[in-house]
């Protein structure tokens, strides 16, 4: 699905208006009936309502939801913030039709003094101050006015966006200043900060209300965020051969586990192998490898000639992917043979954990990876390789950039992880639970690639669906031991049903 700027929507609206054809006005009064219903369905109409509406056509918005519950018998009060005295075309044609009818129980426009309602815990609030077309952080009398609704016990739904909430970038805005939702109806797709971990406390639960854009518009429009769908992945997955062999799919090379890290270098192994490569080596220290042999008899081993430490590159010709981090440990010897291996490795690479706490350490060895390599830091390992960001819209920003600018795949691991490519786009992945938070989650995911590549995936392919594949795994095992008892174990014995879904 893509995600569209303000921008594009704005166009995209445009687009449908004049190709449909549909008056905008009209297009309005699509979205006011889904959001409408969507509230019908969740509060019933002994539900005392207020509703704040603001001068543009979120506000229009409001206006149109308001008429169309008090026609359906709910209780509905109504202010409408007419500061400048300015409203939009459509905002102001939905006050007209709102005041003709007698159903309102009241209705007051502000212009200057305001006097707020008293907001029960019974009250459900409607936001549709502003959505999409806000353009810097509330202040004044909005300000105001939304720390007094965060502050009251009622419930809140917002129209669209929750007020004050930017819908891309909000690194600069005042969170003070914003409203936090119960309950976001958007409209026609999730904004970009939706997606983000530190807004989820102002959408609340979202749900996608569909008002038919062009779809003809939509595929013009290219998009440099997309979420990833399972119908996707299931194109991209590839099947196996009923000829195959185990040296048809794919020799894999991992590099992981140090002493008292070898928990790592098996989960990475075990995932590897669930992801269906034909063959795994594991190159790990001396101390792993008995634990290794005894624990997935299915690799081979290729011990290190350290007992507790990666101190030497290996040679890569006969593999088709290496993975290399998950438990490796960060001493100057793993360091040294860290970059070694990098720069003579000819095969796709994924570099995870302490590879990349490594490369952190040393910025300079950034420059130098190989293209096409994948990185998959959790936010705080990618702070430590690209500097402190101060929430998730700006490191999204400097992880495309990074990307861009080494040639390199990032995935910001996270709810949402986010996949950034060299060509500037960027995949979030829908799937995964907040079961998955838990030590040893990103080993299996390395292991998953690192099989991928090895089958053969390009790099985007191989992204894209182990991250799908990962944490689909992740909301089965959940569907089935509920999400507190999840370990990273859980995530491997479910890859089989994960496999199983996407191929049915
Ligand atoms: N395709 C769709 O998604 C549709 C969405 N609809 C709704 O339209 C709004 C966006 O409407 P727009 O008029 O562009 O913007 P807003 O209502 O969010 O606000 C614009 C209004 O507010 C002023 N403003 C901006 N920032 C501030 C600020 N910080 N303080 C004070 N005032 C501010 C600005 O100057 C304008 O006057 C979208 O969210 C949906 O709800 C359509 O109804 C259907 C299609
Ligand atoms: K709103």
């Amino acid at each position: 699905m893509k995600i569209f700027t303000s921008a594009q929507i704005h166009e995209l609206d445009k687009y449908t208006i004049e190709h449909e054809p549909i008056e905008s006005i009209d297009l309005m009064e699509r979205a006011a009936k889904a959001i409408t219903h969507a509230i019908t369905e969740m509060w019933h109409n002994d539900t005392p309502m207020v509703v704040f509406a603001g001068p543009g056509n979120n506000g229009g918005d409001a206006l149109a939801v308001a008429r169309m519950l008090a026609e359906a018998g709910y209780s509905i009060s109504v202010y409408l913030f007419n500061i400048s005295g300015h409203l939009s075309e459509d905002c102001a044609t939905n006050k007209a039709r709102l005041t003709e009818i007698k159903k309102i129980k009241e209705f007051i426009e502000v212009t200057q003094e305001f006097d707020p309602p008293q907001l029960t815990s019974e009250t459900l609030v409607i936001d549709g101050l502003f959505g999409s077309g806000i353009n810097k952080p509330l202040a004044g009398g909005f300000s105001s006015l939304v720390k007094y609704i965060n502050a009251s016990p009622c419930k809140v739904v917002s129209i669209d966006v929750p007020s004050g909430l930017m819908t891309e970038d909000n690194t600069y805005n005042v969170r003070a200043n914003i409203i936090r939702a119960d309950v976001t109806l958007t409209l026609q797709q999730p904004k970009l900060s939706f997606l983000f971990a530190e807004n989820q406390m102002f959408t609340g639960w979202q749900k996608v209300l569909d008002i038919r854009i062009s779809s003809e518009g939509i595929e013009k429009t290219d998009a440099h965020y997309n979420i990833v769908e399972e119908r996707d992945v299931r194109c991209m997955l590839r099947g196996r051969n009923s000829f195959a062999h185990k040296g048809m799919m794919g020799n894999a090379l991992l590099i992981a586990g140090s002493y008292g890290m070898g928990g790592a270098a098996i989960l990475a192994t075990k995932a590897c192998l669930r992801a269906g490569v034909g063959k795994v080596t594991v190159h790990t220290p001396k101390s792993n490898n008995i634990i290794m042999q005894i624990s997935v008899p299915e690799a081979v081993i290729l011990p290190d000639s350290e007992e507790t430490i990666f101190s030497e590159p290996t040679d890569t010709e006969d593999y088709d992917a290496l993975g290399i981090g998950p438990g490796l440990g960060t001493s100057e010897t793993t360091a040294i043979a860290l970059i070694a291996q990098l720069r003579r490795t000819q095969c796709p690479i994924v570099a995870d954990a302490d590879a990349i706490n490594i490369l952190a350490n040393r910025r300079a060895w950034i420059q130098q990876l190989p293209k096409g390599i994948i990185l998959t830091p959790h936010p705080k390992e990618f702070d430590r390789l690209d500097g402190h960001s101060t929430d998730s819209g700006e490191r999204l920003a400097k992880a495309c950039k990074m990307a861009e600018r080494i040639g390199a795949y990032i995935i910001l691991k996270g709810r949402y992880s986010a996949l950034c490519m060299p060509d500037g786009h960027v995949a979030f992945n829908p799937t995964g639970n907040a079961g998955m938070a838990t030590a040893g989650s990103g080993d299996v995911l390395t292991g998953i690639i690192t099989a991928l590549l090895a089958r053969g995936y390009k790099q985007a392919e191989a992204c894209i669906v182990g991250m799908y594949l990962h944490g689909l795994a992740g909301d089965i095992a959940a569907e089935e031991l509920g999400m507190e008892s999840l370990t990273a174990g859980d995530l491997i014995t479910y890859l089989p049903k994960a496999f199983k879904r996407l191929n049915d």
